[in-house]
C-alpha cells in the first residue's frame, strides 16, 4: 500500500499495490499495522455500500458531530465518481480547503478522511458502488451536513445534478460555528 498526503491536513490517498501473475493479481486493501505504523486510525467497526443508479446523483456534504466524528476509508469498487472532501475544522492550517478526486472502479484507490471533513460526491456513471469502512458507529442524531451548492464551500460539480436526497437538499448553508 502507498499512502500519500493530500491538499487536506490529515487526509490521506492510498494506493492499492497488487502483485499480478497470470490469473490477476492480489492486493491489500487495508492493514492495521501500515496504518498504525503511518499515524492513521486503524480500527474500523463498519463497512457500509451505497449504490446510485444513474449518473449525476450528488450525495452530501455530510459528516458526524462529536462524540460521533467518524474517521472515514471511502473506494469507489463501481463506475465512477467525482469525490469532494472539505476541511471544516477551525483550528486546521487547511481550514476550508476543498480535496477533488475523481475515483473509478479498478483504479485501485483509497481516500483516508479525517475526522472533521466534510464528504461528498456526485456520480459520474450509472450504477456507481461505494464502499465505506466507518471508525464510528452510525449516530443518525449527529449525522450532519451542508448544502451542496452552499455558497462558502463553492463546490463545483461536473454534471447538471439529476438526484439530490429530502435530507440533503434541506441541509442548512455553512456557517464558522457549524463543527460542534
Ligand atoms: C450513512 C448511514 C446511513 N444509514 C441509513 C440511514 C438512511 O435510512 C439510509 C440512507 O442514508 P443517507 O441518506 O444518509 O445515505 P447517504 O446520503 O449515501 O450518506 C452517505 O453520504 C456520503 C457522502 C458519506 O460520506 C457517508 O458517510 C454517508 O453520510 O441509510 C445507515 O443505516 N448507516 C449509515 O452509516
Amino acid at each position: 500500500m502507498i499512502f500519500e498526503k493530500t491538499s487536506i491536513l490529515d487526509m490521506w490517498k492510498i494506493k492499492i499495490k497488487r502483485e499480478s501473475d497470470e490469473r490477476g493479481s492480489f492486493g491489500r486493501i487495508f492493514c492495521e499495522d501500515l496504518f498504525r505504523i503511518n499515524g492513521l486510525e486503524s480500527k474500523f467497526i463498519q463497512i457500509s455500500s451505497s449504490r446510485s443508479n444513474r449518473e449525476g446523483i450528488i450525495r452530501g456534504m455530510h459528516l458526524q458531530h462529536s462524540p460521533s466524528s467518524e474517521v472515514k476509508l471511502v473506494q469507489c469498487i463501481k463506475g465512477g465518481l467525482h469525490d469532494v472532501v472539505c476541511d471544516v475544522r477551525p483550528w486546521s492550517s487547511t481550514y476550508l480547503a476543498k480535496e477533488i478526486n475523481i475515483l473509478h472502479e479498478q483504479d485501485d484507490q483509497i481516500l483516508y478522511i479525517p475526522k472533521g471533513c466534510l464528504h461528498g460526491f456526485q456520480t459520474l456513471q450509472p450504477n456507481t458502488e461505494v464502499y465505506y469502512s466507518i471508525s464510528t458507529q452510525y449516530d443518525p442524531i449527529n449525522a450532519a451536513g451542508i448544502r451542496y451548492d452552499d455558497p462558502i464551500l463553492s463546490i463545483k460539480w461536473p454534471l447538471p445534478p439529476t438526484c439530490i436526497s429530502n435530507r440533503d437538499r434541506e441541509l442548512p448553508f455553512y456557517t464558522h460555528d457549524f463543527l460542534k
